[in-house]
């Protein structure tokens, strides 16, 4: 049965160690948070813990510490963990290691792994081919493909299964300008009956993507609230790049002084 939630990402108390010993460090450090639809962006600097964030979010990591609902479930159990999977989509920041597969097929293969049922597959992989604008690609080796094609073939295999959660990590990155805002507007339309997870370390992706920002900064949430807050807090009341790039850089340093 599904469970229909408003929120659709809950999370309180996440702490996640990653490595090994000496090397062992605290990445995500008592991370709150509470979702719904719309697009919400991760933001951040280099090593702020966002692409650890998102794989927890995508199950792949399990946190050592705090609680976590997906989709109104617990994915720390099997059986929940099993149903989030089949109802999320995740690209990752790098994907590689299926270069002699055509789109369809690679598409295909996700649409498998995500129980998506057999008689309605092919029909889903033709509509998520569709939605990225790769429908005329379906029969091209990844090999052959631009790497701004490659990532839409990601993002294909991330909405074939219609995903409820869709967790984005850097999609825009390696894209070229108009393939950004096209990437922006689709993203956008997504988020109608989606909640979409964006993390990114561009200002012009939540500016132009986002109703909601969630700032990290070493393991922890910095700021939240939305664009055009964030560019008020840069003293400026436009949400545009500029104004919230000013805003980005207030919430760091008024989260850095406080702590
Ligand atoms: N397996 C690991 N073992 C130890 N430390 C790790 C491991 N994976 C990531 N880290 C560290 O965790 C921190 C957060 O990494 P993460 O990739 O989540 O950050 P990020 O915000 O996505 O960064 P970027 O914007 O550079 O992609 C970094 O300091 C990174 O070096």
């Amino acid at each position: 049965m599904t469970t229909t939630t408003t929120t659709t990402v809950r999370a309180e108390g996440l702490r996640v160690r990653l490595g090994r010993g000496r090397r062992a460090r605290t990445v995500l450090d008592g991370v709150d948070l509470d979702l719904g639809h719309g697009v919400h962006g991760l933001l951040g600097p280099n090593g702020a813990g966002k692409t650890t964030l998102v794989r927890v979010l995508a199950t792949l990591v399990d946190p050592d510490d705090g609680h976590l609902h997906l989709l109104g479930r617990r994915p720390g159990r099997e059986s929940d963990r099993r149903e989030v999977r089949r109802r999320l989509g995740y690209l990752p920041q790098t994907f590689g290691g299926y270069p002699r597969f055509s789109v369809r097929e690679f598409v295909e293969y996700f649409a498998w792994l995500k129980e998506v049922p057999a008689a309605r597959a092919p029909l889903a992989v033709d509509h998520a081919l569709d939605r990225v604008g790769l429908a005329d690609r379906a029969d091209s080796r990844l090999k052959e493909l631009s790497g701004g094609m490659v990532r839409r073939v990601g993002l294909a295999q991330a909405l074939v299964n219609d995903p409820e959660l869709l967790l984005l990590d850097e999609p825009t990155a390696g894209l070229d300008p108009e393939q950004r805002v096209d990437f922006r507007r689709l993203v956008r339309d997504l988020s109608a009956d989606t909640t979409v997870v964006l993390s990114t370390h561009l200002v012009e992706d939540v500016a132009a993507a986002c109703d909601e920002v969630t700032l990290l900064d070493a393991g922890r949430v910095a700021w939240t609230g939305t664009p055009t807050a964030l560019a008020d807090l840069g003293g400026d009341a436009r949400a545009d790049v500029s104004a919230v790039e000013h805003g980005y850089t207030a919430a760091l340093r008024a989260h850095r002084e406080g702590r």
